[in-house]
Order: structure tokens, then sequence, then C-alpha cells
């Protein structure tokens, strides 16, 4: 047990700091935009409280709950995790859906950034114009379906739309970007380059038609950025 309090102790520390990213880089207005990430070996998730400031978030405050969003109460763990004034995220639902669904995925981020957003407000994927489009998203940004918060339906959109795409980002149409990687720290960066893939193809669109990129280099691409950048 203590293993895993270690564990929880640190994933809580690591979402609680990763929200800092979303303000640094200007993804998020007020509390509209969360970050979870799954417990590895335990059908368990940290996600960040509902409605509460960025500024006031401290490791403590984050949500731990079952895969199916459902808070794990401090009886369960010894006193450790619960948290009885808090309720987790409003998009709780969809974060786990994501992990049931997506065993590889370890971190799924939410944000309404401006232009990303502006995007699933017209319903419109982001065609694949920019290398590093390529690199990061392996081709263009889909749009989701809609779907209603409360329930599973935008984790299932979110599901359908990523399981055959290489696109971290999805675009849930008329409400914003849903981002997943690896850990939550991937999640995070996928959502900041959505917004700024979004922000300069949109600002191209402004002054002509954008050019393609094939197939078979944005594939080339991607490989490189996925398995060679950085290493
Ligand atoms: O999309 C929405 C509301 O429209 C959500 O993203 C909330 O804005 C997130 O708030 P928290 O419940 O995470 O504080």
């Amino acid at each position: 047990m203590s293993a895993l309090l270690d564990t929880v102790a640190r994933i809580r520390a690591e979402v609680c700091a990763l929200h800092s990213e979303l303000t640094r880089y200007g993804l998020v207005v007020w509390t509209a935009g969360n970050v979870s990430a799954r417990v590895p070996g335990h059908d368990l998730m940290v996600i960040k409280p509902s409605g509460v400031s960025y500024d006031a978030l401290a490791p403590g405050l984050m949500v731990v709950t079952d895969l199916h969003g459902v808070p794990v109460s401090g009886d369960e763990t010894a006193g450790e995790w619960g948290n009885p004034d808090l309720s987790p995220s409003s998009d709780t639902a969809a974060h786990a859906y994501v992990y049931r669904n997506m065993p590889d995925v370890g971190g799924v981020v939410h944000t309404h950034s401006t232009y990303a957003t502006a995007w699933a407000a017209r319903g419109e994927e982001i065609p694949c114009v920019l290398t590093m489009m390529g690199d990061e998203f392996g081709g263009t940004i889909p749009i989701g379906p809609f779907a209603l918060i409360g329930d599973d339906s935008i984790g299932q959109g979110i599901v359908e739309t990523l399981k055959n795409s290489n696109s971290p980002a999805v675009l849930m149409q008329n409400h914003g970007p849903f981002t997943i990687g690896k850990n939550p720290r991937e999640a995070v960066k996928a959502a900041v380059m959505c917004e700024e893939v979004a922000r300069t193809v949109h600002i191209a669109r402004q002054l002509g038609e954008p050019l393609p990129i094939d197939q078979a280099k944005i594939d080339s691409l991607h490989d490189r950025y996925q398995n060679v950048y950085g290493r």
C-alpha cells in the first residue's frame, strides 16, 4: 500500500504542476480546462478538482477517482486521498472513458484554447499544412462529434475519433480540444502544439490557401519526430 501511496502522491504533484503549463501557454481562462493522469498499474486516475482557480491548486487538492470517475473515498485509502469538499472536474467521465478504452494512454488534457476552439466551432478539421503538424500530429487534427458534458458521450467521441488516427488531439465539435499522451506531460504538449498550429493555419488561411503536404512526407516527418527527435 505504501508504494501506491507514494505513486499517487507523485502523480498528484505532477498533475497539479502541469496545470501551470496551461496558464503559461494561455490555453485556459478562469477554471475551464483540466489535466489528468492514469495511476499506472491500478484502475485509478488523478484529476483537477472542479471549479478551483488554477492559482489555488495544490497537490493535495487533486482528486483520485476510479476509471469510472468515482472519487476514491478516504475510508478506502486510509484517509490519504479523500477530498470530501471537492468534486472531480466536470470532464472526469470523458477522461475516465479514454483510460478505460485506450490502455496506452497515460494522460488526458482538455482546454478551450481560442484558435483550436474556433476550428471546433466550425466543425472543421485542421489540415496538415505545416511540418510541425506532421511531426506532432501525423496528419490532420480531426473533428469529433458534438456531445453533451456529464456522461460517456464525450469520451466515446474522443476514442472513436482518435483510435484510428495518428493525432493525439481531437477537436470536439462546438466544444474544444481534448488531447492524449503516453503520460500527462505529453498530453499537455499536444494541447500546446494544437493551439499553436490552429493559430498558424488560421492566419495562413487569411492570406491565401495553405499548401498541402504529401502524405508520404507527413509520414516521414512523423516517424522522425516520434522516433529520432530529441533522443
Ligand atoms: O467544458 C467545460 C464546461 O463547458 C469544462 O471544461 C469545464 O469548464 C471544466 O471545468 P472543471 O470542472 O474542470 O473546473
